[in-house]
């Protein structure tokens, strides 16, 4: 019988595991029409790291990062927070873990187009059943924080791409999660506005909640402390960048190059 990691350390490392998969596989579709996006990976995130997760286009970066979180079901295989087996959840258990202890940032960014900023950031605050002045007062530090207070009356569509994603990784952040996963946060957005996404994630993450980010962008992939790399749904290598300064760019990007280029 397969079985999580029962000291949840890693022996080499001493780092603790936060999140840990089990020979995971996702196969959609059924009968003749299936697809396996992801084939029987073992993997393990780390509690504090901010890990990046990389490959191409159709490699499974997305059902992975849906899967670790506990938006998608897993066709095989099992997951563990900690020391819970999340992939047994009933629907309301999820829901509840969901949104008390993870934060997603959509690729797409998903703002409810109807609702302000304001509206958009304390609603799953309301949603976890926190405290409403709590929320609200949270909401409106955050948005200080991401520098989009004054545009918290503004509906999604009158404020403009960075902003929303601002105000995205705001909402994911209200109950203060101890993982947001990040899919893309960049990838919409100007290099300025990109920047600013990652150093904010960054700051988040040096506060002391974890990071898990996909992206194809290989200066967002520098604020990794550990990259993971998958081809055709499964795990091509792990490269570990925490024994490289954050200030250090040139280093990390040509690391992370001869690593993904194969060089290695
Ligand atoms: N609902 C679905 N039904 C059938 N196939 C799917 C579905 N969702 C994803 N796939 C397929 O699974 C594979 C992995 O998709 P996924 O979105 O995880 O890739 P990705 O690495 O995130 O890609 P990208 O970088 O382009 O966003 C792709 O070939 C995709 O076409």
């Amino acid at each position: 019988m397969l079985t999580a990691n029962v000291n949840k350390k890693n022996c080499n490392t001493n780092k603790e595991i936060l999140l840990q998969a089990v020979r995971i596989s996702k196969v959609y579709g059924s009968g003749s029409e299936t697809f396996h996006a992801v084939k029987n990976i073992d993997l393990e995130i780390y509690k504090g790291d901010f890990t990046v997760i990389m490959g191409s286009s159709g490699s499974g970066k997305s059902t992975l990062l849906y899967m670790l979180s506990g938006l998608d079901n897993l066709t095989h295989g099992e997951i563990y927070f900690k020391d819970r087996r999340i992939d047994l959840f009933s629907e309301e258990d999820m829901a509840r873990f969901r949104s008390h202890k993870i934060g997603y940032v959509y690729q797409s960014i998903n703002l409810v187009p109807d609702l302000t900023l304001f509206e958009n950031i304390t609603f799953p605050g309301y949603v976890a059943g926190n405290n409403k002045s709590a929320v609200r007062k949270k909401a409106l530090s955050l948005m200080k924080l991401m520098n989009i207070e004054k545009l918290n009356q503004r509906l999604p569509s009158q404020v403009s791409g960075g902003q929303q994603q601002r105000a995205a990784i705001a909402r994911s952040l209200i109950s203060t999660p101890e993982v947001i996963f990040a899919d893309e946060p960049t990838g919409a957005l100007n290099f300025e506005q990109g920047n600013n996404i990652l150093d904010i994630l960054t700051n988040v993450n040096q506060y002391g909640q974890s990071v898990v980010m996909v992206t194809h962008d290989l200066k967002a992939a520098c604020r990794a402390d550990r990259l993971i790399l998958i081809k055709d749904g499964m795990v091509e290598g792990i490269l570990e960048l925490s024994k490289y300064k954050p200030e250090d760019l040139k280093e990390r990007e040509k690391r992370i190059y001869s690593f993904i280029s194969g060089k290695e």
